[in-house]
């Protein structure tokens, strides 16, 4: 019997798709009778899997074979490199293993001017649970350049910090080791350059400036997609600089594998190392890094009520965010006013406006109803059924956050319901988020398209 195989079926379906993705999946197994050797690519995922994943596993195996489950044990390693005693230079470059000192080579070439932006520091970055993996593998990368996890890479919506953690390594890499060779750069940039290059007869300029680097820094590269001379140039790329161990870090607005007119083998050289998601941040968050942004960039002292007003009512991501701090805070210096949530509101107003127009209960029906695939009417229908009954508490509760109709205008725009069932719905939506991922997930992929 094939056990692992059951068993990702089966965490596929327990866990949020990012937590099976950047952990479960890496995974390779080699099954025998009696035992399941779970090769992890790296020390990080081994240990993240030992300590969140691994009891799951066994019990899962207990509750499907009994006493004849196998037993389950967790090494770093490749399939490909435990089965074939001949090893190819691919299969080595899977396998490889971290080595403990980031090797900085000795490039004779003047310093490269560093393009990475000082403010992008882990300094000025603020924690919380929708960055807290992503943020704890960069300062790992920081610290460990070449050797910890190559490649990097990082994947999350619009304006929700990639570039800036991209940046914070490399400043920290920047920062140990002044002569290292960091170097930023938008994918749409290299495209860019190497077109240049190709018309000024620079190719070879070109090539060697991009693999003679420490550290890459390549952001949103979904632009590469159905660009294949550029694909194939980065193909190279990629492989000077992982075989000489030097740090790879991407980033993109989706997994590596669901990057659509990406090469095969570029998808499948980006999940070589680390894949980390990165999620919006909650509501504590999106305000903890409203009060950052304050003081770092204008030295202001943003009253907390004024920075959970922005932070409940600007939700999709946190440019969005300082743009709100800017307006804010540019009124206030041009009128001498005390900030306050009543000015804030004020200054506010045109945006918030717009934003509150967008989202009404027949939007949220609309919207739930053909994320679960079913119709809007099932949602304003007596239907009881669980596949029903549970989208419409999700979109009540998406009607009570996101609009400002009071309990009882919810129910009657759901069918006439009663308030108590608007009520019940939101508390058990609030529950069901803490105890059950799919919940969650679908909570705040609904409210992501919702205030996007
Ligand atoms: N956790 C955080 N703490 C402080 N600032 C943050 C955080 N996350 C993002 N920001 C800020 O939000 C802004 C947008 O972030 P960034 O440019 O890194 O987003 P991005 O994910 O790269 O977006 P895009 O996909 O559009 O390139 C930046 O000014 C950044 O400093």
């Amino acid at each position: 019997m094939n056990f692992w195989s059951k068993c990702t079926d089966r965490l596929e379906n327990d866990l949020p798709q990012q937590q099976f993705n950047t952990w479960i999946r890496p995974l390779q197994s080699v099954e025998d009778a009696q035992s399941i050797r779970l090769l992890a690519p790296n020390q990080f995922v081994l240990n993240w899997v030992q300590n969140h994943y691994l009891n799951d596993i066994t019990e899962y195996l207990q509750s499907i074979a009994g006493a004849n489950a196998p037993s389950v044990s967790l090494e770093i390693g490749s399939r490909a490199a435990v089965q074939s005693p001949q090893e190819s230079s691919i299969e080595r470059i899977q396998s490889f293993k971290p080595t403990p000192a980031a090797p900085i080579r000795h490039v004779d070439e003047a310093p490269m001017p560093s393009n990475l932006n000082p403010n992008f520091v882990f300094d000025t970055f603020v924690e919380g649970k929708s960055n807290q993996l992503a943020r704890a593998a960069s300062i790992q990368i920081g610290e460990n350049p070449g050797t910890a996890y190559n490649p990097l890479f990082i994947y999350g919506g619009v304006g929700l910090g990639k570039t800036h953690l991209m940046h914070a390594v490399g400043n920290m890499i920047v920062k140990t080791n002044p002569k290292a060779r960091v170097v930023y750069v938008h994918s749409e940039g290299f495209v860019a350059q190497m077109v240049k290059a190709l018309q000024h007869n620079t190719i070879d300029d070109f090539k060697r400036r991009f693999r003679s680097v420490n550290a890459l820094l390549i952001d949103d590269v979904q632009f590469f997609a159905g660009k294949e001379r550029s694909q194939e140039e980065f193909f190279h790329t990629f492989n000077a600089l992982f075989e000489s161990q030097q740090q790879i870090i991407l980033s993109s607005d989706r997994f590596p594998k669901e990057v659509s007119g990406l090469e095969e083998r570029l998808k499948s050289r980006f999940g070589w190392g680390l894949t980390v998601a990165i999620e919006p941040p909650d509501l504590e968050t999106r305000v903890a890094i409203l009060k950052s942004k304050a003081d770092q960039l204008f030295g202001v002292d943003l009253p907390n009520e004024v920075a959970f007003f922005i932070g409940k009512r600007v939700r999709s991501n946190i440019r969005e965010l300082e743009g709100a701090l800017r307006r804010i805070i540019a009124n206030a210096e041009f009128t001498g006013r005390a900030i306050t949530q009543e000015f804030a509101k004020d200054a506010l107003r045109d945006m918030l406006a717009a934003q509150d127009k967008q989202v009404t209960i027949e939007n949220i029906q609309k919207t739930v109803a053909e994320y679960f695939k079913i119709r809007t009417s099932e949602l304003l229908s007596a239907k009881r059924s669980r596949t029903i009954a549970r989208p419409r508490q999700i979109a009540m509760a998406l009607a009570k956050e996101l609009t400002n109709h009071s309990l009882p205008e919810i129910g009657e725009a759901f069918g006439g319901r009663d308030h108590t069932t608007v009520l019940y719905a939101t508390r058990k939506i609030v529950e069901l988020k803490e105890s059950d991922h799919r919940v969650e997930e679908d909570y705040a992929n609904l409210l992501r398209t919702l205030t996007s």
